[in-house]
């Protein structure tokens, strides 16, 4: 089985790449996804992070995710924290479904995973799809998408490493600063690449 890793940075449009690969029939999985699965109500993992981040609990026991990530993003210690619990669970989700899904004679998969390449994933995997758009773009992109002001959006771009910076593990470049439409052409473009592959 073929494993490409799909990357980006945060408000870059992963998820909108992801979706037309969906669409022309790519199994893809989500690591934005999974890290949500894994603090699940009940879970060891929702306990090892209430553990380490107290507060961070709503009243009906679920994750607040917005005051977790004021308190992460920003604090590169923090961050380096809930990494530790949080990857290695992640990665072992990531690990099963990719079995599960080879044992079902799927020829490849596409993992949509935003630290690809600062988590070093990339360097097992048979090709790498870059997401990628200028930095004013980016950012303007994630305060209008989530309601950041400019200091919150400049923290979360500061806990990833710059998208210019991973150009250079990229197999595809998609850029996605045009309309959808031009971004829907290439991204196509790169799936009969993958295809060609095997
Ligand atoms: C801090 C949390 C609770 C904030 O949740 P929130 O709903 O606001 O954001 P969401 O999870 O949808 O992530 C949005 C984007 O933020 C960026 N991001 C998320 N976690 C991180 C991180 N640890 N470091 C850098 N960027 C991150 C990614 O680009 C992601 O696509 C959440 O992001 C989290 O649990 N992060 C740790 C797990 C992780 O590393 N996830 C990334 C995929 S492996
Ligand atoms: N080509 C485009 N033109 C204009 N807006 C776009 C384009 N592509 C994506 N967007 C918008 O930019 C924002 C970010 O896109 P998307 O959610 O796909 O990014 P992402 O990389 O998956 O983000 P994250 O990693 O933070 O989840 C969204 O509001 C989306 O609608």
């Amino acid at each position: 089985m073929k494993l490409y890793g799909l990357t980006g940075g945060i408000a870059s449009g992963k998820s909108t790449v992801s979706r037309i690969l969906r669409e022309l029939g790519a199994q893809v999985l989500d690591a934005d996804v999974i890290a949500r699965e894994v603090v699940e109500p009940g879970s060891p993992g929702l306990q090892a992070v209430a553990e380490r981040f107290p507060g961070v609990l709503d009243a009906d026991g679920r994750l607040d995710r917005a005051k977790l990530g004021a308190r992460v993003f920003g604090d590169a210690q923090e961050r380096a924290a809930l990494n530790a619990i949080l990857h290695p669970l992640i990665g072992q989700q990531f690990l099963l479904r990719t079995q599960a899904l080879a044992e079902l004679g799927v020829e490849r998969v596409i993992y949509d995973a935003p630290l690809l390449i600062e988590n070093r994933l990339h360097e097992g995997m048979d090709g790498v799809v870059l997401v990628w758009v200028p930095r004013e773009v980016q950012k303007a992109r994630l305060m209008g998408r989530d309601g950041l002001d400019e200091a919150a959006a400049e923290a979360r771009l500061a806990a990833q490493l710059p998208l210019d910076g991973k150009r250079q593990h990229a197999t595809w470049l998609v850029d996605n600063s045009g309309d959808l439409g031009t971004t829907r052409a290439r991204v196509e473009e790169v799936w009969r690449a993958m295809l060609a592959r095997g």
